[in-house]
């Protein structure tokens, strides 16, 4: 028989609908975004690569290629320089050379180097006398004043003669309140360029003077009385000459004797030092100590720089890179040496360098905030898709126990629990309305006896077959509930009392009438039936305890009976 359900649990159960919680599934458009986010995505960590190697090799060929071009520009500067510097050096040491030939044949010099010296009588006066007696010789003086005018119109150091003896027996250099030695009187046979201009007419040589210590070139040309030597004409250059012009600039010059000395420097800290060029030998001691008057060697500090390309032929001068040109001087073992400093276009390309790097890091920031703006949406949308994948699974989940919890898995009418909850409504739907609904309740006759006789698996076949007739007979808004083993609840909203008859009368008539075949047997079977309308009532124990009674009366009468309760 029908129980009376628990108010506590079976009326308050709620089977809600499951598609009332889903979410609305992703669409397919943002699949494809997705998609196309990650091909973005990938797109722009492979421009990032992309962007940083190209950055680095275009910066390294443009700023490599523009230092090598700036050094190449800053090598011909020097180169033109240096042949310019090496052409006036030349001009100097010419005019000095050309005044001593010049004057070698200069009338009052052969006369004082011919007759006139030998009326001198130089050596019946003793050496310390000898500056002084000469200067009592009216025609010694002349001589001297022509040859100061000249030295000073060519801006040389001195311009003096010389005897057959090599005493000076005229000259621009004499003494005065300043200086009181001159080179009048003087003896300069030792002389290398003197020696040489007595016997090859000509001579030339740098030495540091010994009565004025200045270093200097000294042109020596001799003169002729009757092809015999008379005397020499001497000019002295004053070595400081050739660079002296050159001191105050961002370049470096230096002038070099046969010897790779440095007789002339725009940097006089560097006159003397040896320049270790090629095979160059180093002067040997007693010519270092007699014509550049040092005690010891000092080496130019100039060096290749080995950590630069070769082909860009970068010097070190004190930790200074310089690009360096050398040229010869014609005719002449001597060289004119000219450096500039590339320090600054080394910076140059520093800063260029911190520029670039910063651009392509600036770039690279740039996209990897792009890129990671993309993961971003990438992420969310993907947690989107996620989402409703996971919604989609509970939404499917949610269904399979909804239908558990409300399907009787025989029949796949609504369970007992799911029938009172769907009567519920349906009461309050009709009080609300104030329409009708009549209420049935069944039970198979003697269902015991069918299981016994036919075995638990008939009996069920039984219950199936009650559970189609009972559907086939109410209308699509009927609601039916196995509520027992052998028991069904069919639920009319809108029915008349002689409708619900009707319907229960139709019901009892096929189960009776029917019967099921099972295998080879036929199953006879009826059933009893409860019938009542709402008629007011308005909870639902009620309803059921009245329906209960009638079915109880209906199986007291004899079963195989509808049975109606007010
Ligand atoms: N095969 C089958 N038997 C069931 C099922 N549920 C309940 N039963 C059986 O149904 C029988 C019900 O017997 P009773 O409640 O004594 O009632 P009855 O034999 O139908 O007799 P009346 O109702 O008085 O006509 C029991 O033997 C239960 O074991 C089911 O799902 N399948």
């Amino acid at each position: 028989m029908f129980m009376t359900p628990d108010p506590n649990s079976t009326f308050t159960t709620k089977f809600s609908d499951p598609t009332a919680i889903a979410l609305q599934p992703l669409p397919d458009h943002q699949e494809t975004r997705l998609k196309a986010f990650r091909s973005l995505q990938a797109g722009a960590v492979g421009f990032a690569v992309l962007w940083v190697i190209a950055g680095l090799s275009a910066s390294y060929s443009l700023l490599t290629g523009n230092l090598g071009e700036e050094l190449t520009r800053a090598q011909t500067k020097v180169d033109l320089e240096a042949q310019f510097i090496s052409q006036i050096v030349a001009k100097e040491i010419n005019t000095a050379e050309h005044l001593a030939s010049a004057l070698s044949h200069e009338e009052r010099i052969l006369s004082s180097t011919g007759e006139m010296d030998s009326n001198l009588h130089l050596d019946k006066v003793p050496v310390s006398e000898r500056s002084a007696h000469l200067t009592t010789i009216p025609e010694v003086n002349g001589l001297n004043n022509m040859l100061t005018s000249i030295a000073q119109d060519l801006d040389l150091m001195a311009v003096f003669v010389l005897n057959t003896e090599g005493t000076c027996i005229a000259t621009s250099y004499l003494p005065n309140g300043v200086n009181t030695l001159g080179c009048l009187g003087q003896n300069y046979t030792s002389r290398h360029y003197f020696q040489r201009a007595k016997e090859y007419g000509r001579g030339m040589q740098f030495a540091v003077g010994r009565a004025v210590k200045q270093p200097s070139l000294f042109f020596a040309a001799a003169c002729y009385a009757d092809n015999h030597v008379s005397g020499v004409v001497v000019t002295r250059l004053d070595a400081r000459h050739l660079t002296e012009n050159l001191r105050n600039l961002a370049t470096i010059t230096w002038v070099s004797d046969s010897a790779g000395m440095v007789i002339s420097s725009s940097r006089p800290v560097q006159l003397f030092n040896f320049m270790r060029w090629e095979n160059q030998k180093p002067p040997e001691t007693w010519v270092l100590n007699n014509v550049y008057a040092q005690e010891t060697l000092t080496d130019l500090p100039l060096t290749r720089n080995k950590h630069l390309p070769a082909e860009w032929n970068i010097w070190q001068l004190e930790n200074q890179n310089i690009v360096l040109a050398n040229v010869p001087i014609e005719n002449r073992q001597i060289r004119v040496w000219h450096a500039l400093p590339v320090d600054e276009l080394f910076h140059n390309q520093k800063r260029y360098w911190a520029f670039a790097l910063t651009v392509i890091l600036l770039g690279l920031m740039l996209i990897l905030f792009g890129e990671r703006m993309i993961d971003f949406h990438q992420r969310r949308v993907a947690g989107l898709a996620a989402l409703s994948r996971l919604n989609k699974s509970l939404e499917e989940a949610s269904r399979k126990l909804f239908t558990i919890a409300t399907t009787d898995h025989l029949t796949q009418l609504a369970t007992r629990g799911y029938f009172f909850q769907r009567l519920n409504e349906e009461i309050n739907r009709a009080l609300n309305e104030q329409s009708s609904l009549a209420l049935l309740e069944l039970d198979i006759d003697n269902f015991k006896n069918i299981n016994d006789s036919f075995g638990h698996p008939a009996g069920d076949a039984v219950i199936q077959h009650m559970a189609a007739i009972c559907r086939e007979c109410v209308r699509s808004n009927d609601i039916i509930g196995r509520i027992g083993g052998e028991e069904f609840a069919i639920g009319l909203p809108n029915c008349t009392k002689s409708a619900a008859l009707e319907i229960a009368n139709t019901l009892r008539r096929r189960c009776a009438n029917e019967g099921l075949t099972y295998g080879s047997k036929t199953i006879r079977f009826t059933c009893s039936i409860g019938v009542t309308l709402l008629n007011g009532r308005d909870n639902i124990q009620d309803l059921l305890g009245v329906v209960d009674k009638a079915l109880y009366a209906a199986k007291k009468a004899g079963r195989n009976r509808v049975h109606f309760h007010e």
